[in-house]
């Protein structure tokens, strides 16, 4: 994720009565009806994409029992002893794994976080937690359970909004498939303990996500995203049953600039302890994003350079240590924007 302390709003604490922001809630299940219910809902999901860079979704096809699996998986997980969870601890971003409670990088400021790859789930799962035994359970081969069933549902969701964000932006749903089809999945697993009287912080501070989407399973309240229009914090709605979905950086470089990445953060929840599933997707780890050349002209030249996901890890390992950590920013082609 890209911090991106410059261009958001100044006040980094909390304020008291931010404003709930009403925000489209898309039904998913209109996209597989005829083509006049698909194509209004695919310009629903353009206009969320272009005016705000999030929005929600429902009818997702992803059932209520296997989101809570996820989230019981993820508690039970934090719940565990810190010397086991420390076995997965490493300050190494190419890890395939990596536990971490630190503030070290300036974005997490109070939040325990697990992140792990899942796609493709074979690869991936040897590396995934041992325990708690449910984390990474599969009854069998054929049957998966609690994080596993999860990860594989809502890359389905991905796949099926890529879809749709490519036929609003004119490119046509098969646009690069193969490479939708072979790209990573990141779940970025997070913890945010209840905040104490009277003192609701930060849990994580402003950033962007680097991929090209992120659909986000939360348990309550406590995402805020910063509305372009009035540059303000506002905080995000918990329907039941939905999904938030939020554009990353490399959507915004896809589409040239058409669509723009969201800013958000997490503040704590005066309730309860918070966790939240990030579950970001992108092209694989070294195929360069650049803008597609159907959207570049000689009125809407470049605006960013090209770049893998890769590339960000090693951005942000070379600025670990400083403030020049707005991976976007450093794509910009100097003169376009
Ligand atoms: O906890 C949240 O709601 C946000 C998490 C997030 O933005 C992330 O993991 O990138
Ligand atoms: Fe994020």
């Amino acid at each position: 994720m890209s911090d991106t302390s410059s261009s958001v709003p100044q006040k980094q604490l909390p304020s008291e009565g931010l404003q709930l922001q009403p925000m489209p809630v898309i039904n998913l299940g209109h996209l597989s009806l005829d083509p006049t219910s698909r194509s209004s809902v695919v310009d629903d999901i353009a206009r969320a994409c272009r005016d705000l860079g999030y929005f929600q979704v429902i009818n997702h096809g992803i059932s209520q029992s296997v989101m809570d699996g996820a989230i019981e998986a993820a508690t039970d997980f934090f719940n565990l002893p810190s010397e086991t969870k420390e076995e997965y601890a490493s300050d190494d971003l190419q890890q395939p794994v990596r536990y971490d409670t630190s503030s070290k990088d300036s974005i997490s400021m109070s939040r325990a976080f697990l992140k792990h790859y899942a796609h493709p789930l074979c690869d991936w799962l040897q590396y995934w937690p041992q325990q708690p035994p449910i984390y990474r359970q599969t009854a069998s081969h054929f049957t998966l359970e609690y994080m596993t069933k999860y990860a594989v549902e809502v890359r389905g969701v991905a796949l099926k909004l890529m879809e749709a964000i490519l036929e609003g932006l004119g490119l046509g749903k098969e646009y690069m498939h193969v490479k939708f089809d072979e790209g990573l999945q990141l779940l970025s697993v997070n913890c945010y303990p209840k905040a104490s009287e009277g003192d609701t912080t930060i849990g994580l501070a402003a950033h962007s996500d680097y991929g090209l989407l992120t659909i986000l399973l939360t348990s309550c309240r406590g995402l805020e995203v910063v509305d372009r229009s009035s540059n303000s914090w506002k905080v995000v709605q918990q329907l039941p049953h939905a999904l938030h979905v939020h554009i990353g950086d490399h959507m915004e470089v896809l589409s040239n600039g058409q669509i723009k990445t969201v800013v958000h953060r997490a503040v704590q929840n005066p309730q309860e302890e918070r966790i939240s599933i990030a579950s970001i997707h992108g092209f694989a780890l070294h195929e360069k994003v650049s803008s597609a050349k159907e959207l570049v002209d000689e009125k809407n030249p470049p605006k960013y350079k090209e770049s893998s996901f890769n590339d960000f890890l090693e951005h942000l390992t070379a600025n670990l240590d400083n403030r020049k950590r707005n991976f976007l920013e450093s794509l910009e082609c100097k003169g376009h924007i």
